[in-house]
């Protein structure tokens, strides 16, 4: 009986102590990763700015063959499933994509004047892109190599909590897609 409840209590311990230091780290490491996630959409209506004065196409996919080319070519180098890598990519530029589509939509509902001062794409807005592409590969190492007990549902919960409300729930779902797959 006194032997039963020691082994008992050991197990319940062993449990609490194991919950304690292996789960913040995970809820960390998502946590990172989907802090970068919301810097780049909030990147996205300096974006639209620049492409409502300039009156360029949202989408360019010649700029998203460099990006996710090299990505794929990082990917390799750091061990990372580069297919996981690209997809990843590909839905965080859909998200930014809805998030300009929605604002344009709302500017030409208001027959918005284009911008002043006039941001460049290609020198100040493009290089803020640019900066966050490594770190966000650094956190998807992460997720790839964490023996994920979390579900997607609370994964999905985290997003929705740490990326700005700014963000439809629409917008949300496009960029953690992807991410799916890789928490069961
Ligand atoms: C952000 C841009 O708009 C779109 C989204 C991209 C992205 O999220 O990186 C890349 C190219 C465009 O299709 C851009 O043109 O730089």
């Amino acid at each position: 009986m006194i032997k039963t409840f020691f082994f008992t209590s050991l197990a319940g311990l062993s449990l609490a102590i194991f919950s304690c230091v292996e789960q913040p780290v995970k809820d960390e490491n998502n946590k990172v990763l989907l802090e970068l996630m919301n810097k780049r959409l909030e990147v996205a209506p300096s974006v639209a700015k620049s492409k409502w004065n300039t009156k360029a196409p949202i989408n360019d996919p010649i700029r998203e063959k460099t990006i996710l080319d090299s990505v794929e070519a990082r990917a390799s180098r750091m061990g990372l499933d580069k297919h996981f890598a690209r997809d990843f990519f590909q839905a965080q530029f859909e998200a930014g994509k809805k998030v300009q589509t929605q604002l344009h939509e709302k500017w030409e509902k208001e027959a918005q004047p284009p911008f002043d001062p006039t941001i460049n794409l290609a020198t100040e807005v493009r290089p803020v892109l640019d900066s966050l592409t490594p770190l966000l590969l650094v956190e998807l190492k992460k997720i790839q190599l964490a023996n994920n007990k979390q579900s997607f549902e609370n994964f999905k919960k985290s997003a929705r909590n740490i990326i700005h409300t700014e963000f439809d729930d629409n917008v949300v779902e496009i960029a953690i897609k992807p991410i799916k797959s890789h928490l069961k």
